[in-house]
């Protein structure tokens, strides 16, 4: 059944159009952060907006507005694929990533937290001004509308809310599910019984404990409230945003002062290459891969790099496709035999409860349809000293390493110098108690899901070729530093201590292969998490981060490339360090704060 009918866009362009078009700005990707900053530019009606998208334009599927459905494998970059990983037996993987208006928010889990305040006075201290939690927080409630839960449910489900940090009237809406499987109630017991406390709102600044999971789902509808819905559909019709889809940004243009004056792009499918002009700035959207590419194709880039691809130097930035990092993950199989049924993997199971709990949904919007297909409600986010009584070994050991033995050869003098400061902020935020080392999270069926929120290694983006269409060489170095090996075991332990408290072992949850609960030797523990970790979350960040120039940076923190003018990076490539948990909210809440910023710029506040 298809939920909602396919879309009619108005302002959608052709490149006839564009030709025919002065833009003020032209922003190269139509993710969460493109579409947000184009939405809020052209309130302003003297101001013309082009965005610039790959992918096409989604078609309300249920498959992409559902959260109980399948996953929207059509909108994603396949594939999108890694450099060999030797600390991941010379694996190459899928890096995944939205290809589609809207972006990463169209195919994303659509999990909708917030980061630990300490993290974003992290990002202060690297140099990102302006950037502390008290100058987003306004942003973070601009961005949505919060529906408040039931407060009977939200007893039951064990969770609070806090009305003073959340939004009424923002485009993106947003809610707790109104349901939960009841294996969730045992896990969270025992999650709490293993040393975890019972968060408050997981979006008041404090990422800790064990979190019942708010979604980017609207709380009425109880459907997926992504970047095309919140950020263009509404405002449409206003004749000064333009979306050309399925068209693929390939440089920057300079004027002889360096300042940006437009792009080059090409059709996705191929074909000629066509120039747009923008009179005020270009800014870059396409997410922690591409934006990088597109940056190092223009001449913006390290110098060596550049010169390899005989590529005229615009600006010799050695931060750009530096300081790439994500969270990798793993997955634990588990076999449940004592299980609590319906479960989520009832709904595979058995056609006849998970037919009735699709009507249930069509009908009441509430039942296991309003969660993400394979996810259950709580997650548990341990800082490192609540995950393993060796926190302080792992981190003296860590402190006493040279903190550029794990870099990628030939690493800038400049990057080297953030890294070392970058890496001293993640060493202090893990000896604390306010900053999670990971996120565990148990599906409620047979599997265990886990997210590595604070790598130190760092990996690179760079193009191989001069050809926009090539997927430039991603090399996330997942584990290159072996501190990263160590906190991953940690917190495989972890669950392994929460699965044996009382309330879950009744369900007798054992380890499945490759893992079994007999290996308890660490040694072997490690080859068998190399043998199933992955480089990604879906998290990519950082590429073209907001630090100063002698530190690595690539822009100020008001998003402007050094050494041009008119250029802007404005994705989670501005990022300098990856925070807790997932990077949407403070996507749109970042992409609400540099519209204002550009607005402010041209005295359009
Ligand atoms: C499978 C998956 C699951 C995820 N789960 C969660 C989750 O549960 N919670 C959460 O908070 N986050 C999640 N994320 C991450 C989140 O969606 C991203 O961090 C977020 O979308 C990043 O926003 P962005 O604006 O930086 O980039 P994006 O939203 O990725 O937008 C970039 C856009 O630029 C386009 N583009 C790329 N290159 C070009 C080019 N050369 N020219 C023109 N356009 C271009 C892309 O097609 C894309 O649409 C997930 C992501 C994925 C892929």
């Amino acid at each position: 059944a298809a939920l909602g009918k396919a879309p009619k866009f108005a302002t959608v362009v052709s490149p006839r159009d564009v030709a025919d078009t002065e833009y003020d700005f032209i922003i190269a990707g139509g993710g969460i952060s493109g579409l947000t900053v184009a939405d809020r530019l052209t309130e302003d009606p003297s101001i013309n907006v082009l965005v610039i998208e790959t992918g096409g334009f989604d078609q309300n599927e249920d498959f992409v507005l559902v959260p109980g459905s399948f996953f929207p494998v059509p909108y994603m970059w396949l594939p999108l694929l890694s450099v060999p990983q030797p600390a991941l037996n010379n694996k190459v993987f899928n890096i995944p990533a939205g290809k589609v208006v809207g972006g990463g928010s169209v195919v994303n889990g659509m999990v909708y937290v917030r980061p630990s305040k300490e993290e974003l006075k992290a990002w202060e201290l690297l140099g990102a001004t302006g950037w502390d939690w008290n100058d987003l927080l306004p942003y973070y409630k601009k961005s949505e509308t919060f529906t408040p839960p039931d407060p009977a449910f939200a007893a039951a489900a064990n969770f609070s809310f806090d009305p003073s940090v959340h939004g009424t009237s923002g485009p993106v809406k947003a809610s707790f599910p109104n349901f939960y499987f009841e294996g969730s109630r045992n896990w969270f017991q025992a999650a709490i019984s293993s040393g975890l406390k019972a968060a408050g709102d997981p979006m008041a600044g404090d990422a800790t404990g064990v979190i019942f999971i708010p979604s980017v789902v609207n709380g009425e509808t109880r459907t997926r409230s992504h970047a095309r819905i919140s950020h263009y559909t509404p405002v449409q019709s206003r004749p000064n945003y333009h979306i050309l889809d399925s068209h693929t940004v390939s440089k920057v243009l300079f004027n002889a002062q360096k300042k940006a004056i437009g792009v080059e792009y090409l059709p996705t499918a191929g074909g000629q290459t066509l120039t747009a002009h923008a009179k005020k700035e270009v800014l870059l959207a396409a997410g922690a891969i591409h934006t990088p590419q597109i940056l190092q194709l223009s001449g913006v880039g390290p110098k060596k790099l550049l010169e390899k691809f005989s590529i005229p130097v615009v600006a010799d930035l050695p931060g750009v496709g530096a300081n790439f990092h994500d969270q990798p993950s793993i997955i634990i199989p588990y076999n449940v035999t004592n299980n609590i049924h319906p479960n989520v993997g009832t709904l595979n199971e058995d056609p006849a409860y998970d037919a009735a709990q699709r009507a249930l949904y069509d009908t009441s919007k509430t039942g296991p349809y309003v969660l993400t297909r394979g996810l259950s409600s709580n997650l548990a986010l341990p800082p490192l000293c609540k995950t393993t009584s060796k926190c302080h070994s792992i981190l003296a050991s860590a402190a006493l390493t040279n903190p550029f033995k794990y870099l990628p050869e030939a690493t800038h003098p400049t990057v080297k110098a953030g890294y070392a400061l970058q890496r001293s902020m993640i060493l202090g935020q893990l000896a604390g108690d306010k900053v999670p080392v990971s996120m565990i999270h148990w599906d409620t069926a047979n599997s265990v899901r886990m997210y590595f929120f604070k790598p130190l290694s760092r990996g690179t983006v760079q193009i191989g070729s001069t050809d926009p269409r090539q997927t430039p060489l991603i090399d996330p170095r997942t584990n290159s530093d072996p501190v990263d090996e160590e906190l991953i075991l940690a917190s495989f332990l972890k669950n392994r201590e929460i699965m044996n408290q009382p309330t879950m072992a009744v369900l007798n949850p054992l380890e499945a292969a490759p893992f079994s609960n007999s290996v308890t030797d660490e040694a072997q523990l490690k080859r068998i998490l190399a043998e199933v970790a992955e480089p990604s979350s879906a998290h990519q960040c950082c590429t073209a981060a907001m630090m100063p120039k002698l530190l690595g940076g690539v822009v100020d923190s008001k998003m402007r490339v050094y050494d041009v003018s008119g250029l802007r990076v404005i994705d989670t490539s501005f990022w300098p360090m990856v925070l807790t948990a997932a990077p949407t909210a403070t996507t749109y809440a970042s992409g609400e704060k540099i519209a204002d910023a550009i607005k402010a710029a041209y005295g359009l506040l």
